[in-house]
């Protein structure tokens, strides 16, 4: 495996990261891919609901995965009927909601730790948000969002009153940070412990991980790759370290690399 497993400090070494091998050593019989969607596949939007794909990208991964014989697995907060939803007709393994609904080869999905939040939480997130224009909830069951983006000048009062009302509130769940938004997610799922899972098992076990992701919750995928003999690219710049060896500077960039990968194929 000639993905390197470095370490950065710094953003200025996250910043100067070489890009990913044309052709990733082990490809395809010998490695994974774990796609992260928004940041990484898709561009960003002013609201979940208003991304989109290409249809090529769409081509490119269905193509590719045939190619790894199905070890491509989505790994995102997204829940799977929004996956499924924004890469159709594929139906990929995937990792939705961070971790709390995982789907295997073939289907099959993990009962247990999908839980929703406690009524309480949700409710009270949702009193929040209705009393500051700009905020909106997106409630996908065991995870829960509280976004930001049309009203960034909230971010520091998103943060802080997201964390108190899940101290208070809901033991079984934590806050994880993102782009413009406050997650709720089930406390000990994260997209590392979601990724080992998927590794257990085939089409993936056996293989080196892949990672392809832009934010903090991809941090625990990048680690939990790197801890496997695997690696992990980052897309996008970003001003905190990184566990990830290689970088691309933004999705389109991505959605180019796997299109041209999936033509060599
Ligand atoms: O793990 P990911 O696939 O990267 O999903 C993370 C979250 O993505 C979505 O929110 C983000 O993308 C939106 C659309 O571009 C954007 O409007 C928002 O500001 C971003 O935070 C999604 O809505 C969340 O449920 C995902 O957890």
């Amino acid at each position: 495996m000639t993905f390197q497993t470095l370490s950065h400090d710094t953003a200025a070494s996250a910043a100067t990261l070489p890009a990913p091998p044309d052709a990733p050593a082990g490809f395809p019989d010998r490695i994974a891919f774990f796609l992260d969607l928004d940041g990484t596949v898709l561009d960003l939007a002013a609201t979940p609901g208003g991304v989109s794909i290409p249809r090529e990208t769409v081509r490119a991964i269905g193509r590719l995965a045939r190619r790894l014989d199905g070890a491509l697995a989505v790994v995102t907060g997204r829940s799977l009927a929004d996956v499924d939803h924004i890469l159709q007709p594929l139906r990929l393994p995937a990792a939705a909601l961070h971790g709390a609904e995982l789907r295997r080869r073939g289907g099959g999905r993990s009962a247990g730790a999908a839980e929703p939040p406690p009524a309480r939480l949700t409710a009270a997130l949702g009193a929040f948000v209705d009393q500051r224009p700009g905020l909106s909830l997106e409630d996908k069951g065991a995870s829960v969002a509280v976004h930001f983006r049309a009203s960034p000048e909230r971010e520091g009062e998103v943060r802080e009153r997201v964390g108190e009302l899940v101290d208070r509130l809901a033991p079984t769940h934590e806050v994880q940070p993102g782009k413009m938004v406050a997650e709720v997610r089930p406390r000990g799922v994260d997209k590392g412990a979601a990724l080992k899972a998927l590794m257990e098992q085939p089409p993936f076990k056996g293989r080196v991980p892949l990672v392809f992701g832009d934010d903090l919750t991809d941090e625990f995928a990048f680690e939990a790759a790197v801890s496997l003999g695997g690696g992990a690219v980052l897309v996008g710049e970003v001003d905190r370290p990184s566990a990830a060896a290689h970088m691309l500077p933004d999705p389109a960039a991505l959605r180019a690399w796997l299109a041209e990968l999936a033509e060599a194929a």
